[in-house]
């Protein structure tokens, strides 16, 4: 008997990555999938990429979720922190969400609805000290997915002190999949397709979270929604404090990190590369013109910056290897 785990939330587009990943992990057990309004079909009915999965989707609630050791919350912003508040302590928590990222209640008050939740240990082990802080934690927030694709490319430039922490400027596009499954209008194909639309600009909800993790002080985050199912790109530059080669520092901070992948002089990450993949792809150079520090970051936002990243943080807390069940090598074409 592995380790038993659920997915709440798993009819989602984040809950349905974790229902694949779980699929194919030895040692985690999947026991219980939950859905609101699609309780009650099977799970092939909602992803038919699982068929054979042979699961049914129950109702979201501590009722659905009490035999699992450790259960992962995929579910609309607030919804996870009241779920989680009625869980015993005994349970691991891995939560996807927002709510329990941020430590300052003024920043989650600027930019999300709700009371502010409480924080706990913040899933992205690659960061200093965090893999054996996840390690320790019953409860881990893990990262967002612009958050994970910014923070990657930007912490350890911060942290080396060879980037000026107030003069950050990111811009990222996402496939549409990082909108979550419910229907928008201005996520319809015909809406999205052939389109690239900014969005949130100025205002979006990562820039606290980003912050957080980075030691940014001063960081300026346009999103832009790009015509592709999943992916981000992420496009990050930085006023150098000296003449600096990025590369190197990148390399030696990410030299254990089994996903993170600086990749050689010259060839520049691309979301296709990392699909399917739990990978984070970097590349860095120093701007001709301006000096500038310049990283380009690539990730899956349902594989590192979602349903992987939750996985990796779990593997920690049950004290398994990092990298189990979890490919650095993503699908192509
Ligand atoms: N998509 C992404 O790239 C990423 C998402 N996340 C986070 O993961 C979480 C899930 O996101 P995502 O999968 O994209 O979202 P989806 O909209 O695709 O899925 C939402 C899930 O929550 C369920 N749900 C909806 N309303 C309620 C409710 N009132 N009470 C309980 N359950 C509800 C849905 O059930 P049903 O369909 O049955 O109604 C579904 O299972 C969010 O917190 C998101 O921010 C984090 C990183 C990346
Ligand atoms: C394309 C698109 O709309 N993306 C969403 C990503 C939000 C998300 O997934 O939220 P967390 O990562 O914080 O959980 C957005 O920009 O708001």
């Amino acid at each position: 008997m592995g380790i038993r785990v659920a997915v709440a939330g798993a009819s989602g587009y984040a809950g349905g990555e974790l229902l694949r990943l779980l699929a194919g992990h030895p040692d985690f057990d999947l026991v219980a999938a939950t859905a609101h309004s699609h309780a009650g079909q099977p799970v092939s009915a909602v992803h038919p990429q699982l068929t054979g999965l042979g699961l049914t989707f129950t109702a979201t609630g501590p009722a659905a979720l009490a035999d699992a050791d450790l259960v992962f919350l995929a579910l609309p912003h607030g919804r996870s922190a009241a779920l989680a508040a009625e869980l015993p302590d005994s349970v691991k928590v891995v939560d996807l969400g927002a709510d329990h990222r941020l430590a300052d209640p003024d920043a989650w008050a600027r930019y999300y609805d709700g009371p502010h939740a409480g924080t706990w240990t913040y899933g992205l082990p690659e960061l200093p000290g965090q893999r054996a802080a996840v390690a320790a934690a019953d409860r881990v927030a893990a990262a967002g997915c612009y958050a994970a694709t910014v923070t990657l490319a930007l912490a350890p430039l911060i942290a080396a002190g060879v980037a000026a922490a107030d003069d950050v400027v990111v811009v990222a596009a996402s496939g549409t999949s990082g909108a979550g499954r419910t229907a928008k209008a201005h996520l319809l194909g015909s809406e999205v397709m052939g389109d690239l639309s900014p969005y949130k600009v100025g205002a979006h909800q990562h820039v606290p979270e980003i912050k957080q993790a980075t030691g940014a002080t001063g960081l300026s985050f346009t999103p832009v929604l790009a015509p592709m199912p999943r992916g981000i790109l992420a496009t990050v530059t930085a006023r150098p404090t000296g003449p600096v080669d990025p590369r190197e520092v990148l390399a030696a901070a990410y030299a254990d990190a089994p996903f993170v992948r600086l990749l050689p002089a010259g060839q520049w990450p691309h979301t296709a590369a990392t699909l399917g993949s739990n990978a984070c792809h970097l590349q860095a150079t120093v701007d001709l013109d301006t000096g500038r520090l310049i990283v380009v970051s690539a990730l899956d936002n349902l594989g590192k910056g979602a349903a992987g990243q939750a996985v990796q943080c779990a593997n920690l807390m049950t004290g398994l290897p990092e990298t189990t069940g979890l490919s650095p090598y993503g699908v192509a074409p």
